[in-house]
């Protein structure tokens, strides 16, 4: 078993995915399928990490008038269920898929986290950060910040775990990004949208994409990780600047690529592969991802073609890198 990690999820959601031809607003649709699963920035690198072969604890806050789909698809995944129950209901997200690809995200903001409950979530953090056996190598921190979880707080978490000695890794956006980052996270991982606007910009491509990655890194990221969809990822860290460029793939539904992408780099400098062989893997498992609702499988059958043609490049020396991360 690889190295035990605990993902923080404090707002994790049901994911209502919908397939349809095309989404005409303001009238009936009709649906080709539907999904519901167990979802959320945390959940969906809890089960890629599983699924890379790691111990995984989960906490943070779910509803307890509708956990049941969450406990089972713990219990399927073999996720350490650590959540703390809250009263209400956790939020549904709805995934409008269309043909051609594009995916519209409605997302809710959350159940309310009181005092007594955030008290709570440090408590177990705490025994967790200090217990003698199944300490984790890792903290991720993954997702927006529900009701009454300001971005102080989430900087309290980074904090506790850096104080522990353990590396936070911190996917979330806006104020609590800031918060994250000030709060000395290891690693953050943006999407272009959202490194946009922490840079106070309206877009960014090309090398004012790589620009703001760079002031990312500056900022005292250790690993400054930056997903921009079919453009590939920029990952400014202590093994230098890389940048890989996934193989193109037939978009279905494009949730949980960045969530795929998290897990799977954090896979690869846990198991301390070299830079360009974890990145080539995170990033042809986000493609792998795309290709289906959910997040990426690792056992899909072609997984060592889709890393074999993936690109990726030094950024800092210009060199191409090879080799795939079996
Ligand atoms: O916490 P946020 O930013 O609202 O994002 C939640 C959404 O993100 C996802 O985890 C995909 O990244 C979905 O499963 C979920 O609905």
């Amino acid at each position: 078993m690889m190295a035990p990690v605990l993902v923080l999820s404090l707002n994790p959601a049901l994911d209502l995915s919908v397939g349809l031809e095309r989404l005409a607003p303001g009238r009936v649709n009709r649906t080709r399928e539907t999904h519901l699963e167990a979802a959320g920035k945390g959940v969906n690198v809890a089960r890629v990490l599983v699924a890379l072969g790691h111990r995984v604890t989960l906490s943070g806050f779910l509803g307890s008038d509708n956990d049941g789909v969450f406990r089972r698809a713990f219990e399927t995944l073999g996720v350490e269920d650590a959540c703390l129950r809250v009263p209400g209901e956790t939020r549904t997200n709805v995934k409008l898929a269309e043909d051609d690809g594009r995916v519209t995200d409605i997302n809710g903001p959350g159940v309310i986290i009181d005092a007594e409950a955030w008290l709570r979530l440090i408590g177990e953090l705490e025994r967790r950060l200090t217990a003698s056996t199944g300490r984790p190598r890792a903290v991720v921190i993954a997702g927006s910040l529900p009701p009454g979880v300001t971005p102080d707080k989430l900087g309290e978490l980074v904090s506790r775990v850096r104080q522990a000695g353990l590396p936070a890794w911190v996917d979330t956006s806006g104020p609590a990004l800031d918060a994250a980052i000030a709060a000395g996270a290891t690693a953050v991982k943006p999407n272009e949208h959202e490194l946009a606007v922490w840079a106070g910009q309206s877009a960014l491509d090309g090398a004012a994409r790589h620009a703001a990655a760079r002031r990312l890194r500056d900022a005292d990221v250790e690993e400054a990780v930056v997903s921009a969809g079919a453009d590939g990822v920029l990952w400014l860290g202590r093994g230098g600047d890389w940048q890989a460029v996934p193989p193109r793939v037939a978009a279905v539904n494009t949730v949980g690529a960045g969530d795929t992408l998290v897990a799977a780099l954090l896979h690869g400098v846990l198991e301390e592969a070299s830079p360009d062989a974890a990145l080539r893997l995170a990033t042809a498992l986000s493609a792998e991802a795309v290709r289906h609702v959910g997040v990426g499988r690792p056992d899909a059958a072609d997984f060592s073609e889709l890393q074999r043609q993936t690109r990726v490049s030094r950024l800092d020396e210009g060199d191409d890198a090879g080799g795939a991360l079996a």
